[in-house]
């Protein structure tokens, strides 16, 4: 069975780019005609998230190889919101799309493979994610479970080595053994990369890398070449497309630019909120996806 890294790496040969589209639902920032009569139903903001991201879904899918649900805002919701995560889920799948579950988890190893079997692999778990973001900072026997039941699985992770915000480098760029914590952590990603690297020549551990870093993405690049990157940072924090241009290999593989507030509230930016406006909230996220698409190409 091939592994997700070897999925995405055909879905972005067939897509013709590597727009990873991101679905984190705010409520205040939905369009009113999803949100109308809703305000006070018992389930309301689920209802509203699940139909808002189904209908951002039926827009993406025929032009983008990837979706990032982030679990935090499902979440936050509890019960029902984790009920249409796994709804989104699904649907992001059934309409051929794979799916990145942005939940950031680890834990000690026996723990961890709870969270691994629980979160990853279509079919199997009640998620089925396709690949799932993990933090590295329990050490290598707590990502052993994740390679392994993405192993089993068809799987992949990305695992958090560069993040795009401001204070990340408290820690990330700190230096131990003459080397930062960033690169001890891409070491360890790119090692379990090599060792599983599929057709792609890319492994099921990938890295996240925020577009906000272009100096770091190119060093990284180029200590990682079996590692695929995850980029956050892109549009509403600040990155742009010449900042990702050093995420990709020579065949223009090897990494998947991620976009949320940017694509699914692009009803709000103020190049579409006039010709678009809440009416037509999907035509905005087709405008934005089309332009991320063609800036990146
Ligand atoms: O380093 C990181 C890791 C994860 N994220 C997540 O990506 C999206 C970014 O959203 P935008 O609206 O495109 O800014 C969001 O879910 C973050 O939690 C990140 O930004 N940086």
């Amino acid at each position: 069975m091939p592994h997700f890294t070897d999925q995405l790496a055909a879905a972005v040969r067939r897509t013709g780019n590597a727009v990873c589209v991101g679905l984190d639902p705010r409520w205040e920032q939905l369009p009113w005609p999803i949100t109308t009569g809703r305000e006070n139903e018992p389930n309301g903001h689920a209802d509203a998230y699940l139909d808002f991201c189904c209908g951002v879904i039926d827009v993406v899918a025929p032009l983008v190889p990837v979706v990032k649900p982030q679990m935090a805002f499902f979440e936050e919701l509890g019960p029902s919101g984790m009920t249409a995560l796994a709804e989104v889920i699904r649907y992001a799948q059934e309409r051929g799309l794979l799916v990145i579950l942005d939940g950031k988890r680890n834990d000690i190893g026996s723990t961890a493979e709870a969270y691994a079997r629980g979160l990853l692999g279509r079919g199997v778990s009640p998620w089925g994610a396709d690949c799932l973001t993990v933090s590295p900072y329990l050490g290598e026997d707590s990502l052993t479970p994740f390679v392994e039941v993405a192993r089993d699985r068809g799987a992949g992770l990305f695992v958090l080595v560069k993040t795009s915000n401001p204070g990340g480098g408290l820690l990330q760029d700190l230096v131990a053994n003459e080397q930062t914590v960033y690169r001890h952590v891409a070491s360890l990603v790119e090692k379990l990369s090599a060792e599983t690297a599929g057709e792609s020549g890319y492994g099921l551990a990938g890295a996240v890398v925020g577009a906000t870093y272009p100096e770091q993405l190119a060093e990284l690049r180029a200590a990682m070449p079996h590692t695929w990157f995850l980029v956050p940072g892109f549009g509403s924090q600040g990155g742009a497309a010449k900042d990702v241009a050093p995420a990709f290999d020579s065949g223009g593989l090897g990494a998947v630019i991620n976009n949320s507030r940017g694509i699914i509230f692009a009803h709000a930016r103020k190049e579409y909120a006039e010709q678009f406006g809440d009416q037509h909230w999907q035509r905005a996220v087709e405008a934005a996806t089309k332009l991320m698409i063609e800036q990146l190409s």
